[in-house]
């Protein structure tokens, strides 16, 4: 017998599959225009004269491209793509707006004083020793996953990546994507090109990049991480059954064109449509993602249970809730991903209002060995090989230079120690950013797998961490780690920096010789909210972080680049402003850097 959590919402699926795409009324077909960035709107009177009709009468939403259209968009924008968002958009457009209101309620709860703990009401299913996940069984090319390299999905990066060696290639519109409009529908271009073998690339000083093999089978396998819930998508805008209109959901836009674009092909090429899932704050965003994968494979006519999805663990709630969240995606589960720079910035969200016991040092000193780190990938792993799912670690930001020897050489030794703890921790696999330090990872694991794909029955019993172990955030702190000036004016920089390369597309970049994406931003801008706001004073000359303390080093660090950077800085410095030096606190620096300044910008045209 299983356990249950709660209630499902039971009742007919509405998309069954005799109400599946060709029950759908006709989308109105791609059209050139700007973006409207509010996310609502009343309702309108529609570009194909209304709301689609079913084939049973039903009403139904659609979508409509906004955003201008590019050489073969086409191909990617079809009429059945868009109806097929429209479709996941009717169903849990609703559902996520109430997730994400959840998710609100939540951290003011932590806010007030209450910690976050297990939940008791889903006891039943943590205590259940019976259940598993799918894991890798009838998964093709997920067995063995030792060395995945993660990057965005620009024709260059997709071929680089494929062409790489790796087992797996985290194809990423999440952390390492600024989710411009032609980053959006260009980066599912390659994707398509690529399952199908046909992509190339040549670049500015016209080197050309090829695939080594036209056989997927025969690349790392590709598991394609959609943005998170919290973002929109302003360039299609979603209408509804009741004429109200509002800019599509990111991450059904890039799941959605994705799977509907590339499941069937990749079945057929011997590999699956696999996914890895961002940010979920819990098992009810777990529960929210299965659902779509069923309808998803219902209105395609694919198995259900063919899709496999990774969800990374990588917020401080969601660390609560691991079981759940395998439990919920148990038929589409392939494991869990220890995402240690979203985890970090997620703490820091959480407990931000919470005082100086709450406070991280500088981002540098806080490493994989403070102990409330270490509870955290400890319990992941074994929550992993309890249920039968893969526990893949995270990414060490160190990367090597190819012109810098004596860089290269301190990245593959920090490396190697990250991948050295991971596989003794009993990880099946992990992350690198960079193609040179695939075989410094694969040595690490090779010295603990072997010839063994995984280490999945590698049970961690021994391993006992409650609620006391994972909000042990004081420990990082507890060995000398300090707040200092240098980790302060650090942190202005990087996130400028960060944003500025975000603001002209690029959404991963080599920074002091360590990788930079959203989520190391993220850090950077809310430890400076955080040390204003608890009144840090660092620890090297003994200065309160304030507000004109921090006002004084932006504008030191936006002069010193001004001169080497376009015309984005200024812009970059704004959104610095808006998301560390104010009162309130956007959940994510990405929601107003989008909706205020990527949309309509150069990056953002085609
Ligand atoms: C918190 C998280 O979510 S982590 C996951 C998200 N972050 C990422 O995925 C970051 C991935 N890494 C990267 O984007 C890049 O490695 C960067 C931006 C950090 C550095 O890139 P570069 O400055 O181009 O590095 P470098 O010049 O050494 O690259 C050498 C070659 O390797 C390629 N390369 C570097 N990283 C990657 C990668 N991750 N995937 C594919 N190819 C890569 C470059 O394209 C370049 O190829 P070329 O010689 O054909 O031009
Ligand atoms: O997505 C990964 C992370 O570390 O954040
Ligand atoms: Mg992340």
């Amino acid at each position: 017998m299983t356990a249950t959590i709660d209630t499902r919402p039971q009742g007919a699926n509405p998309y069954a599959p005799d109400a599946g795409l060709a029950g759908l009324g006709t989308p109105p077909a791609a059209r050139n225009g700007s973006p409207s960035t509010p996310r609502s709107s009343a309702p309108s009177s529609l570009p194909n004269g209304g709301v689609g009709a079913s084939r049973t009468g039903a009403r139904r939403g659609v979508i409509t491209v906004t955003g201008s259209v590019g050489p073969r968009y086409g191909e990617i924008l079809t009429t059945d793509a868009l109806q097929f968002l429209a479709l996941l958009h009717d169903r849990f457009d609703s559902a996520r707006d109430e997730l994400i209101a959840q998710r609100q309620l939540r951290r003011q709860d932590i806010a007030d004083g209450s910690d976050p703990d297990f939940r008791a009401s889903t006891r039943p299913v943590r205590d259940d020793p019976h259940w598993r996940v799918a894991g890798s069984r009838r998964a093709p090319g997920l067995e063995d996953r030792r060395v995945e390299i993660t990057g965005p999905t620009d024709p260059k990066m997709t071929i680089n990546a494929l062409n790489s060696g790796a087992r797996c290639w985290l194809a990423d519109a999440e952390d390492a994507s600024s989710p411009t409009w032609p980053n959006v529908v260009e980066g599912q271009l390659a994707l398509r090109d690529a399952i199908r073998g046909t992509l190339s690339f040549t670049n500015e000083a016209g080197k050309e990049y090829s695939l080594r093999s036209s056989d997927i089978a025969d690349l790392p396998t590709i598991v394609f991480r959609p943005r998170g819930w919290h973002l929109d998508e302003a360039h299609l805008r979603y209408t509804d059954a009741n004429g109200i209109t509002s800019s599509a959901l990111g991450s059904l836009v890039d799941f959605g064109l994705y799977f509907f674009h590339n499941a069937a092909e990749l079945i057929a090429r011997g590999r699956g449509p696999y996914f890895y899932l961002p940010k979920l704050e819990g098992y009810k965003e777990a529960r929210l993602w299965n659902e779509v994968f069923e309808i998803a494979q219902d209105a395609l006519g694919i198995p259900r249970g063919t899709i496999r999805a990774t969800v990374l663990i990588e917020t401080l709630p969601a660390a609560f809730e691991m079981e759940e969240i395998l439990y919920e995606l148990r038929d589409h589960c392939a494991g869990l991903n220890a995402g240690r720079w979203d985890y970090l910035f997620s703490v820091i969200k959480c407990f931000r209002t919470r005082g100086d016991s709450y406070v991280l040092p500088d981002r540098a000193q806080v490493t994989m060995t403070a102990p409330f780190m270490r509870a955290y990938t400890e319990l992941l792993v074994a929550t992993c090989h309890k249920r039968g799912a893969h526990a893949i670690g995270g990414m060490s930001a160190f990367i090597p230079d190819r012109r810098n020897p004596e860089v290269t050489r301190e990245a593959f030794q920090r490396v190697a120690a990250d991948k050295k703890r991971e596989a003794g921790d009993g990880f099946d696999g992990t992350w690198v950013a960079h193609p040179d330090l695939i075989p410094v990872a694969e040595a690490e694991f090779d010295a603990v797998l072997g010839d063994a794909p995984n280490q999945v029955t590698r049970l961690r019993d021994d391993v006992v961490v409650g609620q006391h172990e994972l909000l042990d955030i004081a420990s990082a702190r507890r060995g000398g780690a300090t707040v200092t000036s240098a980790g302060l004016r650090s942190n202005v920089s990087v996130a400028v920096r960060y944003l500025d390369a975000w603001l002209r597309g690029t959404g991963a970049a080599a920074l002091d010789n360590l990788m930079e994406d959203a989520a190391t931003a993220e850090i950077s801008r809310s430890q400076v909210w955080q040390w204003i706001a608890s009144g840090t004073v660092t620890d090297d000359d003994q200065l309160p972080v304030t507000r004109e303390r921090v006002e004084a080093i932006l504008l030191d660090v936006v002069a010193s680049l001004s001169p080497d950077h376009g015309n984005r800085i200024e812009d970059a410095a704004e959104i610095f402003r808006e998301v560390a030096l104010r009162d309130a606190f956007p959940p994510f620096l990405t929601n107003p850097a989008y909706q205020g300044h990527l949309v309509g910008s150069p990056a953002d045209q085609v």
